[in-house]
C-alpha cells in the first residue's frame, strides 16, 4: 500500500537487489513489508517495463500476508467480487438466509447463480448436508518387497492407536480418524484421514502425519520416501477423491414447482432433465470426466477466492454429480460434491477481504461445535453449485447460453 511505503528506502533496497547485494526474498529483513513490496515492484518494473501501480494499490498491510500467505510479495491481484442471492439454506450446520460471495472475472456467472438461487429460494430454499468428512495425507514407504509390504499394512492396522498418539501430539484440533494402507509391490501408501475441525487442514495433517511417519520408521523396517505419495490426493484430478471423498462430501438439493421453472428458468423440468442426462451424465461418462456436472468448478472457484480457500483445490472441488428428476409437479435437483476442501480458520481466511467474504455468510473463524463453520461453508458452496447447475442446464435447454454470454460476458 503506497501510503505506508518509505520510498527512499524502497529505492535503495531495489538498487541493492539489482547489484546482487541482496536477494529478492530477503527484503523484509531490511524494511517493513510494504516497503519491501514496493522495492520489489521497482526491481520488476526496471526488469520488465511493466507499470505495477495498480498491483501496489492493495487495501491491507503487507505484513498480514507476507510471511504466512506469500513470499516475494509485490502487491495484490484484485478480482471483482459480487454476491448472489439471498437464498434460504436448511443445512446440517448452516441455517438461515444468506447472500453468497463470489469472486470472478467471468461475466454472466453471477447472473446465472443469482437466477438459480432466486428460483431455489422462491421454491422454499435448499436443503444441504455434509455426509462425510476427513482430510487426507498419504506418505509412501519403500519396503524390501511384497512380504514386508504386507507386514507393514498389517502392522498399520494393528497399531493405529500408536500412530494416532504421535499424530495428535502436534495439534489441538486435529483428530486422526483412520489410516488405510495401499500396497503396490515394494511401495506402501498409508492414507491418513483426519477430522480437522474448522481448518481445511493441509498444513495441520502434513505436520501430524510427519510425526506418525517417524513412528513407522522407528517400529518397522520401512523407509519413508515422500511425506506425500499422491494417494492423498491433493490438487490433482483423482478417482479416489471422487469415490472416497476428501475434505467435506456435501449435497444440496431443492424441489422446484413447475411454474417457477417455467417462469424463471424459461424451460420445463423435462427439458432440464434431458440436458442433465445427455450432457452431465452420458457426455461426462463418454469423455471419462470425473465431474458429472456442467459448471461446478465455476462456483467452487469463485466462492473459494471470495472466502480465502486454496484455489488449487478447485481441481477436486469439481468432483460433483448432478441428479435431476422431472416430476409431475415440478423438478427435483441435487448436486453432490465429493471433495470440498474448505476452512473458516487458517490459510487465506484471515486476510481482510477474504474474512469479509466469510462474514457475509456469518461464519468467520472457529465454529461451535468445532467444525460446524467449515461444514456450513461447504453447504453454502454446494447450494451455489446447485444454483449454477440449474441456471446453466436451463440456458442450454432454452438455447440461450451463447446469447447470454454475448450480452453479459464480452
Ligand atoms: C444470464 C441469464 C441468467 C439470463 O437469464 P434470463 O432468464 O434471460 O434473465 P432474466 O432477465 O429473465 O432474469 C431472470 C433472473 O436471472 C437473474 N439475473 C438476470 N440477469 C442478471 C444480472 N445481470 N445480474 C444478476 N442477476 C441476474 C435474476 O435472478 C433474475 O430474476 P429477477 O431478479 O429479475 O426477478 C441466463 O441466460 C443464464 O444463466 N445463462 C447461463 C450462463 C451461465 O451459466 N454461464 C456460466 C458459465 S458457462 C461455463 O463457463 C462453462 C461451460 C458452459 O463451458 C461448461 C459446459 O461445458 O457446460
Ligand atoms: N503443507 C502442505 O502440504 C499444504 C499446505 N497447504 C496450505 O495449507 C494451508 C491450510 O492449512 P491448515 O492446516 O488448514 O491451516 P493453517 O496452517 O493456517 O493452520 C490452521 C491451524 O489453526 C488452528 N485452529 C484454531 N482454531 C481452529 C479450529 N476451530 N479448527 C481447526 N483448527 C483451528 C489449528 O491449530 P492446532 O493444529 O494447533 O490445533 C490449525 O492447525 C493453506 O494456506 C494451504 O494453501 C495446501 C496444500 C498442501
Amino acid at each position: 500500500m503506497t501510503d505506508r511505503v518509505d520510498a527512499d528506502a524502497a529505492e535503495s533496497l531495489a538498487e541493492r537487489v539489482e547489484s546482487g547485494d541482496l536477494r529478492l526474498y530477503e527484503l523484509e529483513e531490511h524494511a517493513d513489508a510494504d516497503t519491501a513490496a514496493a522495492a520489489r515492484r521497482l526491481v520488476v518494473t526496471n526488469h520488465s517495463g511493466a507499470d505495477l501501480d495498480t498491483t501496489g494499490e492493495y487495501a491491507f498491510p503487507a505484513e498480514q500476508a507476507a510471511g504466512s500467505n506469500i513470499e516475494n510479495m509485490i502487491g495484490a491481484a484484485q478480482i471483482p467480487m459480487g454476491v448472489a442471492g439471498p437464498v434460504s439454506i436448511d443445512g446440517g450446520a448452516f441455517s438461515g438466509e444468506t447472500y453468497l460471495p463470489l469472486a470472478t472475472t467471468e461475466g454472466a456467472l453471477l447472473a446465472s447463480v443469482n437466477r438459480g438461487l432466486s428460483v431455489i429460494d422462491a421454491s422454499g430454499g435448499a436443503t444441504a448436508r455434509v455426509t462425510k468428512k476427513g482430510m487426507t495425507r498419504a506418505p509412501v514407504f519403500r519396503t524390501s518387497g511384497i512380504a514386508e509390504s504386507q507386514a507393514l499394512a498389517e502392522w498399520t492396522r494393528d497399531n493405529t492407536d500408536l500412530l494416532r498418539e504421535a499424530a495428535e501430539s502436534t495439534t489441538m484440533h486435529g483428530k486422526l480418524l483412520d489410516v488405510t494402507p495401499y500396497v503396490v509391490g515394494d511401495n506402501v501408501f498409508l492414507r491418513f484421514r483426519y477430522d480437522t475441525a474448522d481448518a481445511m487442514g493441509m498444513n495441520m495433517v502434513t505436520i501430524a502425519t510427519g510425526e506418525a511417519c517417524d513412528v513407522v520408521e522407528e517400529e518397522t523396517d520401512a523407509s519413508l520416501v515422500a511425506l506425500s505419495g499422491n494417494m492423498c490426493t491433493d490438487k490433482k484430478p483423482a478417482a479416489i477423491n471422487a469415490v472416497e471423498g476428501r475434505g467435506r462430501s456435501v449435497t444440496a438439493e431443492a424441489t422446484l414447482p413447475r411454474e417457477f421453472v417455467e417462469e424463471t428458468l424459461k424451460t420445463t423440468p423435462e427439458a432440464i432433465a434431458e440436458v442433465n442426462t445427455r450432457k452431465n451424465l452420458i457426455g461426462s461418462a463418454k469423455a471419462g470426466s470425473l465431474g458429472f456436472n456442467a459448471q461446478v468448478a465455476n462456483v467452487v472457484a469463485a466462492m473459494y477466492l471470495a472466502t480465502g480457500q486454496d484455489a488449487a483445490q478447485v481441481v477436486e472441488g469439481s468432483n460433483g454429480i448432478v441428479s435431476v428428476e422431472a416430476r409431475e409437479d415440478g423438478l427435483y435437483a441435487a448436486v453432490s460434491l465429493a471433495s470440498i476442501e474448505v476452512g473458516t480458520v487458517g490459510g487465506g481466511t484471515k486476510l481482510p477481504t477474504q474474512a469479509e467474504g466469510l462474514d457475509v455468510l456469518g461464519i468467520r473463524g472457529g465454529g461451535d461445535p468445532a467444525g460446524s463453520n467449515a461444514d456450513a461453508l461447504a453447504e453454502c458452496v454446494a447450494t451455489g453449485a446447485l444454483a449454477g447447475e440449474l441456471s446453466l442446464l436451463s440456458a442450454l435447454a432454452s438455447r440461450n447460453l451463447s446469447s447470454a454470454h454475448a450480452e453479459l460476458g464480452r
